[in-house]
């Protein structure tokens, strides 16, 4: 069987974290996410992470890091993330999203997160180049 995965970027820029709010399904409109999608049949999860993230906020981005593991979501699927660096553009919420909001260091709890991506947001920001509490 084909493995139900959901692919999801941490997407940093100049130290600060962007964050997606879901316009859809109802019972996840208006919660926060780390943007994604479905994997599909042939593609890497580094490929369609490039490619949702280009279709949902209109931007190029480069894959950088695995956060490791991996959580459970409905339906089988489960979700992975990766770090990843704004390459071009600037991100727009074209499908799924109804705002985008860029996250600095201190604010990764200023929006209302799914409860599946917690753990995911708290890693990333710990990896937040320059700005995740860890001075370097
Ligand atoms: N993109 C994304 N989806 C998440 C996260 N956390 C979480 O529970 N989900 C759920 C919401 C959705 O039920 C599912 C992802 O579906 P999606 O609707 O974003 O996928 P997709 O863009 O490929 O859309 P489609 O094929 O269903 O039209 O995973 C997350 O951080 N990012």
């Amino acid at each position: 069987m084909t493995d139900r995965v959901v692919v999801a970027g941490a997407v940093y820029d100049r130290g600060r974290l962007l964050a997606a709010r879901r316009s859809a399904p109802p019972e996840l409109a208006g919660r926060w996410e780390l943007p994604g999608g479905k994997v599909e049949p042939g593609e890497s999860g580094e490929q369609a992470l490039v490619r949702e993230l280009r279709e949902e906020l209109g931007v190029e981005t480069e894959p950088l890091e695995r956060i490791p593991g991996e959580w459970p979501l409905p339906r089988g699927y489960v979700l992975r993330v990766w770090t990843a660096r704004l390459v071009s553009g600037v991100p727009a919420p074209l499908q799924d999203h109804d705002e985008l909001r860029w996250l600095g260091p201190g604010e990764s709890g200023t929006v209302d997160w799914l409860e599946q991506d917690l753990s995911a947001v708290a890693e990333a920001v710990r990896r937040l180049p320059g700005g995740g509490g860890v001075a370097r």
